[in-house]
């Protein structure tokens, strides 16, 4: 994708440079969920809220006495056979009492949390997707919001509106819902200028679709962690006004009135507040509890993209094999596509990959149109060509990544196993520990509130478990392994404390924790300045000798693929339009668009002489000609060229060329 180069140096570790903010990736709660109730803590925390649901909901049912009936010989007792948790200054059952005032709080708490998604998720989607005033005028009132003390005005509310509860909670939910607005807002803010939102926009797409299919998931699972923060605290809120006597029926037992009736003999029987205090105080701290274990464990599930669909889109036949003809034509060479460009013993092998975007008539638009592709164990393949050419997709789709209304058809086969078609669950396990993404800005991978150590321990615990020493070693293992001299030091910071650089060896690490054999590196080296850049890549080679790693490395620059590439796959429109050994294709290319990319290298400008550039831009896929996509902008093209569509032409062995000139452009022949 394209580089965001942050505005920020790339000196030291010490450097608290602050990172561009990013979006959060897309929630994945169930997986949260279930993590978190792995640990025993949360799972007594969660046993307890769902005692506490059913006995209220069964009150009616398993309560020994009515609540109300009152028994005057028997008033301040201690816990008895007849009155388990004793009684109150009137005779009344506690445990009764207990079991029918919870419902109507748990109940009655809800109401604020619906009123402030309802006012908070669409209102921070719009200001953060609109600015502008939209976003100004939200935000002032937020800051008003928050400036009222809630307490204040609910208890005028309750004056005015005589007490009335539903309206009491509804108000206490409008005050609420800027915590939620603006923690949309900063998501959608941040996810609005990435390139997949950006090519969806400009594609017509409306605003509404884009905020709901492209915007909302990142922010989905954390915005659910807060609603559950929010439930807790309006439950506390609630407790705080039925204690005085606010909201809440004073005929009916509420928790609140049995603090309130238990604080007045707190004297002469101090028994009476030990029962609901406990009930009280274990269910505000198992709902925040909760709550707050969900947030923790929610960045390492993410990754593991749980809640993503179960089987991941695929492309109708229709639409599977792209616009590359299929055919004989007259440019197409007897030697298909794949005999020139997979091998059978390869490690990755991609064959006839096709990724399509669903465009807004509901047809599927290709981006990626036939690519094929190995790479050997101990081998990298580079992937390159300019801005817009698929590289990036083809390398997220080999990782079963590719962005919401995408999807792929070919063949991914990695040791064999054909991947494309893997349901998403199995993908997710073979993400990350046998395929391995490092991406162009470390920061989409480092979530900014965690430290290295937590986050690289949640990948470690995740593909290799072991106990809290083993998991705290492996941690600073890969630090080590990555170069990074203080691994002490280091895991302890947070994102925000690294450099440029140092995030970028933490990102990597990452990635190797579950110490895959082929790693995607899509521009890694882009956002990084150009010391640092040559310290990742040789990094990079330096993990790839000695891991025997696999590695496709997307890049823009010859430069990287002469310094690290083995192998070259030169992609422009969708296509790959020259495959073959680095040293072989940077010395004699055999594709105009190869030729003209290598002219343009800075390294070989002239003095004086404006850099060579290749005239005109990449077609946009939707403009895309029938035939060869690169005739409009080659200094060789001819009327044939613009007959009929160009096959891969093998050269020798693992080189060929898509183009019917290949031969010309034979060592030397620069035009
Ligand atoms: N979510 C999306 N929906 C529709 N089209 C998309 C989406 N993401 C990317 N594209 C399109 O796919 C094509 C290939 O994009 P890709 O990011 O793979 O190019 P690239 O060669 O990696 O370029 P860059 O270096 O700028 O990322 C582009 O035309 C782009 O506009």
């Amino acid at each position: 994708m394209t580089a965001t180069i942050p505005a920020h140096g790339t000196q030291g570790v010490g450097d608290a440079t602050p990172q561009p903010q990013r979006p959060r990736p897309r929630g994945t709660l169930a997986a949260a969920a279930r993590k978190a109730l792995r640990r025993p803590p949360v799972l007594v925390a969660a046993s307890w809220m769902v005692l506490v649901v059913v006995t209220s909901l069964l009150a009616g049912v398993i309560a020994p006495h009515d609540p109300l009936k009152q028994d005057l010989d028997h008033r301040l007792k201690g816990p008895s056979a007849a009155y388990l948790l004793g009684t109150d200054e009137l005779g009344r059952d506690l445990l009764s009492r207990i079991l029918h005032g919870g419902g109507s709080l748990l109940l009655a708490a809800l109401i604020p949390v619906v009123v402030a998604f309802v006012l908070g998720v669409p209102a921070g989607l719009l200001a953060g997707y609109v600015g502008g005033w939209a976003d100004r005028v939200s935000d002032f009132v937020v800051n008003v919001l928050f400036a009222i003390p809630a307490l204040v005005i609910v208890l005028a509310v309750a004056v005015v509106a005589d007490n009335n509860l539903p309206v009491m909670t509804v108000v206490f939910g409008v005050i609420v819902s800027g915590g939620i607005f603006r923690l949309v807002r900063a998501s959608t803010q941040a996810s609005r200028d990435l390139l997949y939102v950006d090519a969806a926009r400009v594609s017509g797409v409306a605003r509404r679709t884009i905020l709901l299919r492209h915007i909302l998931p990142n922010v989905l699972g954390p915005l659910i962690v807060q609603g559950f923060l929010l439930y807790s605290g309006a439950f506390l809120f609630l407790t705080s006004l039925s204690f005085l006597g606010l909201g809440f029926d004073p005929q009916e037992p509420s928790w609140g009135q049995l603090v309130f009736d238990a604080s007045g003999h707190l004297d002469d029987d101090p028994w009476m507040m030990v029962p609901i205090g406990v009930v009280l105080i274990a269910t505000i701290a198992a709902l925040n509890y909760l709550g707050n274990s969900l947030l923790a464990t929610l960045p390492a599930a993410r990754r593991a993209r749980l809640l993503t669909p179960w089987r991941r889109p695929q492309l109708p036949p229709e639409a599977a094999h792209g616009t590359t003809p299929k055919t004989p034509e007259p440019h197409r060479s007897a030697a298909a596509d794949t005999t020139a460009s997979t091998a059978p013993d390869a490690l990755l092998a991609v064959e006839d990959l096709v990724v399509s975007f669903r465009t807004p008539e509901g047809d599927w638009q290709p981006v990626v149109d036939g690519v094929s592709f190995s790479v050997h164990r101990g081998r990298t393949l580079c992937l390159v060509g300019e801005s817009g050419c698929g590289k990036t997709m083809t390398a997220l789709a080999t990782l079963g990544l590719l962005p919401s209304g995408g999807a792929a058809a070919g063949s991914v086969r990695l040791a064999g196993r054909e991947l494309l078609s893997l349901p998403e669950k199995e993908m997710a396990q073979v993400r990350g520990s046998r395929i391995a993404l490092v991406s162009q800005e470390p920061m989409v991978a480092l979530d900014p509130c965690f430290s290295v150590r937590s986050q690289l321990g949640e990948a470690v615990r995740l593909h290799r478990g072991g106990s809290r020493a083993q998991v705290r070693d492996r941690v600073l293992e890969l630090l080590r392994l990555v170069g990074i001299p203080h691994a002490e030091a280091v895991a302890k910071s947070y994102p925000h404390q690294l450099s440029g650089g140092m995030a970028q060896r933490v990102g990597i690490a990452l990635a190797l924790a579950g110490e895959p054999e082929v790693l995607v590196a899509d521009e890694p080296t882009t956002a990084l300045d150009p010391t640092i850049q040559a310290e990742i890549l040789d990094l990079l080679r330096s993990l790839q000798e000695t891991l025997g790693l696999a590695v496709v490395l997307v890049t823009h620059d010859l430069g990287v693929v002469a310094d690290i590439g083995d192998v070259a796959a030169v992609m422009y429109a969708g296509q790959v339009v020259e495959l073959g050994p680095v040293e072989e294709l940077l010395a004699a290319p055999r594709h105009p668009y190869t030729r003209g990319l290598l002219d343009a290298v800075p390294e070989g400008a002239v003095r004086g002489r404006p850099l060579p550039t290749v005239p005109g831009v990449v077609p946009l896929p939707k403009d895309w000609p029938q035939h060869c996509r690169f005739a409009a902008r080659c200094p060789r093209g001819t009327d044939a060229c613009r007959d009929a569509a160009v096959a891969l032409t093998v050269i020798h062995t693992d080189r060929s060329s898509r183009c019917i000139r290949t031969e010309e452009l034979a060592l030397g022949a620069k035009k």
